[in-house]
């Protein structure tokens, strides 16, 4: 587990940025590369900061870790903001990996949406936001089945419902988030950082984030 300190919140997102274009780059040296990034209010900076990159963008599967189960007309859609500000630009050509379906419940999408995700795993470079509550990726505290999300021998993909989640989510669970090369976690400001250091302190159950933080770099800016 690591610790990164920003001088600002600019400075984190161009680092974390640049950072995460070089895990890419050197893994598409190899071969191919997936790279799996958070919804939510934080990461925009970054994806604008990644969409001008330059590297073999229709060789990298992106994802999301998370998606509300909500269509791209919603504002809260972290498909739509995947669309707005990452795939742009020189990102334009990636290949997006749906995590969202129009039916009406995550259930009834989740075998075929998994179908589509396995062939992109391990994930090369994982991208995680952070709650203030210490939940990530759709895993919440108190979740109806954040114990199964959390085990071993989880499924790539379920569906969660959680009160502070708002609508049914549905997420990639911690044996894939786990398995990623690269683990980012990115957070700012004095409440989240307060988050993540209770978080070192508590089991997954309390605090899912904590299922990702040994093998995790924690990026923080004020
Ligand atoms: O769809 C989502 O809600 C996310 O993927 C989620 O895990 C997010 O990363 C955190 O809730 C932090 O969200 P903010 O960046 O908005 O604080």
């Amino acid at each position: 587990m690591s610790f990164k300190e920003y001088p600002s919140r600019e400075a984190l997102m161009a680092g974390l940025g640049q950072t995460i274009a070089g895990e890419l780059r050197a893994a598409l040296s190899k071969g191919a590369a997936t790279l799996s990034v958070p919804g939510g209010t934080t990461p925009g900076p970054i994806f604008d900061a990644l969409a001008q990159e330059d590297l073999d963008w229709p060789r990298v599967a992106v994802m999301l870790n998370d998606e509300r189960w909500v269509g791209e007309e919603s504002s809260r859609s972290n498909t739509r903001l995947l669309k707005e500000r990452l795939l742009v630009a020189k990102a334009a050509r990636a290949r997006l990996v749906p995590l969202y379906a129009p039916t009406e419940t995550p259930e009834e999408s989740l075998d075929k949406l998994a179908e589509g995700i396995i062939p992109h795993l391990p994930i090369t470079s994982l991208l995680l936001g952070m709650g203030a509550d210490m939940h990530t990726a759709s895993l919440f505290p108190g979740a109806d089945k954040l114990a199964q999300a959390l085990a071993g021998n989880a499924p790539v993909l379920m569906a969660l419902r959680a009160e502070a989640a708002g609508e049914p989510r549905i997420t990639l669970t911690a044996p894939v988030l786990k398995q990623a090369r690269h683990i980012h976690i990115l957070i700012t400001g004095p409440e989240k950082l307060d988050a993540y250091q209770r978080a070192l302190t508590l089991s997954p159950t309390e605090a899912p984030v904590a299922a990702v933080l040994p093998q995790a770099t924690v990026h923080w800016a004020a």
